[in-house]
């Protein structure tokens, strides 16, 4: 499958080439490749259990394919130590519970601990990218709170300020709407895009075509582990290939893609 040409063909920050993955005997990918380029937002989309996180991993370097390499500005992951690829790549999880009542600000400050280290102090310049953060993400009025009793959203948002801090030009995030209102949505979406504009590249999964549409530059549609097909929403997101891709018959897309357009 040919790579989209993606705003002048620039080198990419992030390569997977001709992954394959599998637990067990379960093959999960097969034959992915994926340039990432600063600067552009590319959507993930799936059905369930197709993929998407796997690939999100592998593009981390938090787990190994078993067939093709993933390489940071031309260097394959594996020869890059964790402080590296944590200083150009940041991740927010699908699902995080922490087990101590840390303050929303203190689990943002986690993420300049790749600056400090574990036991390093935390240097006023380390403070004030967290306020700046909690402030651009407009959490700021929660940074006192504890993670633990905040809402799935809210914690969802912590995690964006958490990755933001690391200081990364990368930035993945695993359906990082899902568990955020309405007004979230829009205003987290709106900050990815901001975020791809000011340079980031940033990986995102989504359930949702329409947030594809909105904000990304190209769109991976992946089922069963293979790369359907990769390109700008309007090129590869139409009704037909969304329909095949969620195997949804014509009554069903329609009365879904209603809803839509009444909201
Ligand atoms: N630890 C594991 N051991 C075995 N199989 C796993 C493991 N984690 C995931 N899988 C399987 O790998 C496949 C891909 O899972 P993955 O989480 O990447 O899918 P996904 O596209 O992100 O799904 P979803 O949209 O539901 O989050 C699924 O069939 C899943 O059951």
């Amino acid at each position: 499958m040919t790579q989209q040409p993606f705003k002048g063909r620039r080198a990419p920050l992030l390569y997977a080439d001709n992954l394959a993955f599998h637990y067990d005997d379960h093959e999960v990918l097969n034959s992915v490749s994926v340039d990432v380029f600063a600067g552009e937002v590319l959507a993930l989309l799936g059905p369930n259990g197709t993929g998407k996180s796997t690939l999100l991993k592998l593009l981390l370097g938090l787990t190994q394919p078993s067939r093709g390499s993933v390489g940071l500005g031309g260097t394959p992951l594996t020869q890059l130590s964790r402080r590296t690829i944590a200083g150009q790549i940041a991740y927010v999880p699908q699902h995080h519970v922490s087990p101590f009542p840390y303050s929303v600000r203190q689990v943002v400050a986690m993420g300049r601990f790749h600056h400090s280290g574990l036991l390093g102090r935390s240097s006023q310049r380390d403070a004030l990218v967290v306020e700046q953060v909690l402030q651009r993400l407009r959490i700021d009025h929660l940074a006192g709170r504890p993670y633990t009793e905040i809402s799935g959203g809210e914690r969802q948002l912590a995690l964006v300020g958490r990755a933001l801090v690391q200081g990364a030009n990368i930035l993945m995030l695993d359906e990082p709407a899902s568990a955020l209102d309405f007004g979230h949505q829009a205003r987290l979406l709106a900050e990815l895009r901001q975020l791809a504009d000011d340079g980031y590249a940033v990986v995102m999964t989504t359930h949702h075509p329409h947030h594809a549409r909105m904000i990304a530059d190209r769109a991976l549609l992946l089922k069963n582990g293979i790369v359907n097909a990769v390109g700008t929403p309007a090129e590869v997101l139409t009704p037909v290939a969304i329909q095949q891709l969620y195997d949804l018959s014509e009554q069903e897309l329609a009365a879904f893609t209603r809803g839509m357009a009444a909201a």
